[in-house]
């Protein structure tokens, strides 16, 4: 009874947290419900069978294959511009919801000739999404900074109206061809005013070269845009090696990295994108316990922590923290200084950056004194 009462306690404070999210990817972070209600207009279309559809979203097979199979099972029931435009509002209103101040989202431009969709349709379908969330201040534009007042959300309650600064980065599919990879780095520079700030590689890591891609890496690179990358969730040496010499601004996951490639990654001081439940999930890593979050942690290596795809794997980002404090033993301290520090990795730019800085400050003052 007494432990229930602390995780209780424990749980709401990691709600209650101020919260930066660098590493969530849209159609991974669609809630069961939405994709339930979909699945159900799509089959009674008859474009497919519900009964089959909803065993495969509740099954809660999460390994690596199953996960790829569910999002392309997923991109037939969100790849319509509506839909698309519905899932950025309702993931964005989900994170403001649990007190995530920043929050950058990823998302694979998609062309889908069927639908009249083309990448860039596809990204306006998103940005629409994001700007008619209603309940809480989205900051997409920096310009909306300026003089900006508006109090964030705090630690002392749900009173205020939450804000939350959301940016886009775009992912490229490993599945894509050189010349798609570099349509959406072209695009993301078409998108810079719209709150489009990097790029992502991401997708089924059995899949793809990574000669396929670095053309458009390099580009980006060249373009001034920052870039993180899905690196080492299954062991690929030599593209382990490769991901590390090009030195993108942040890496995500880093689970299958032998001894020189740790040492490699602890020298580089590249901050990494930590998603606990997932890499657990997907058996990146062998257990909550036998994480490496704990190993980068005492190197005192960058790190922050994110969800990946809290509809894919039922988390949150307050649950991941609260896994770290649970699983790790941090202290309320140390927690808060991690969330805090994941405001130096941010892609945004300095404004965004000092605002957030003054959101921790403010917290703090409340939360660590208790
Ligand atoms: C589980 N670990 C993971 N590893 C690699 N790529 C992943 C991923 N989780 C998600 N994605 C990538 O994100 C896409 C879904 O969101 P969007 O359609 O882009 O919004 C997936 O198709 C995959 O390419
Ligand atoms: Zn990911």
């Amino acid at each position: 009874m007494e432990t229930s009462e602390a995780e209780k306690e424990m749980r709401e404070w990691c709600v209650a947290l101020p919260k930066v999210e660098l590493h969530a990817h849209l159609n991974g972070s669609v809630r069961n419900s939405t994709l339930l209600e979909l699945a159900k207009e799509l089959g009674d279309k008859g474009v497919i069978v519900f009964e089959d559809v909803k065993d495969v979203i509740m099954k809660n097979d999460r390994s690596l294959p199953e996960c790829f199979r569910l999002f392309d099972l997923f991109h037939i029931l969100t790849t319509d511009h509506d839909t698309v435009t519905r899932i950025a509002k309702e993931v964005v209103g989900d994170f403001a919801a649990e007190n995530v101040v920043y929050l950058e989202i990823r998302t694979t431009p998609k062309n889908n000739e069927a639908k009249g969709m083309t990448k860039r349709s596809y990204m306006n379908a998103v940005v629409k999404g994001l700007k008619s969330v209603e309940d809480v201040d989205v900051v997409l534009f920096d310009s909306n900074l300026r003089n900006d007042e508006t109090p964030m959300s705090d630690l002392s309650g749900d009173t205020k109206r939450k804000k939350i600064y959301v940016r886009l980065l775009l992912s490229i599919d490993r599945r894509e061809t050189t010349s798609a990879a570099l349509d959406t780095v072209n695009l993301a520079m078409e998108m810079k005013d719209q709150g489009v700030i990097g790029i992502d590689l991401s997708g089924n890591p059995v899949v793809g070269e990574w000669e396929t891609y670095l053309p458009a890496l390099e580009h980006a690179k060249d373009l001034g845009i920052p870039t993180t990358i899905h690196c080492g969730e299954v062991p690929n040496r030599k593209e382990i090696q490769a991901m590390l010499d090009f030195c993108p601004q942040r890496l995500g996951h880093v689970c299958c990295l032998d001894d020189e490639e740790w040492k490699k990654l602890k020298s580089s001081m590249i901050p990494v994108e930590i998603c606990l439940t997932s890499n657990v999930m997907t058996g990146g890593a062998p257990s909550l316990e036998l994480h490496h979050f704990a190993d980068l942690y005492n190197a005192k290596h960058p790190l922050s922590i994110c969800t990946d795809d809290s509809g894919l794997f039922s988390t949150s980002l307050s649950n991941e923290y609260y896994l770290v404090a649970s699983t790790f033993g941090l202290s309320k301290t140390e927690l808060f200084r991690l969330a805090q520090g994941a405001v130096e990795f941010v892609f945004a730019d300095d404004e965004v950056k000092k605002s957030l800085r003054a959101v921790f400050e403010r917290a703090a003052a409340e939360t660590l004194a208790s």
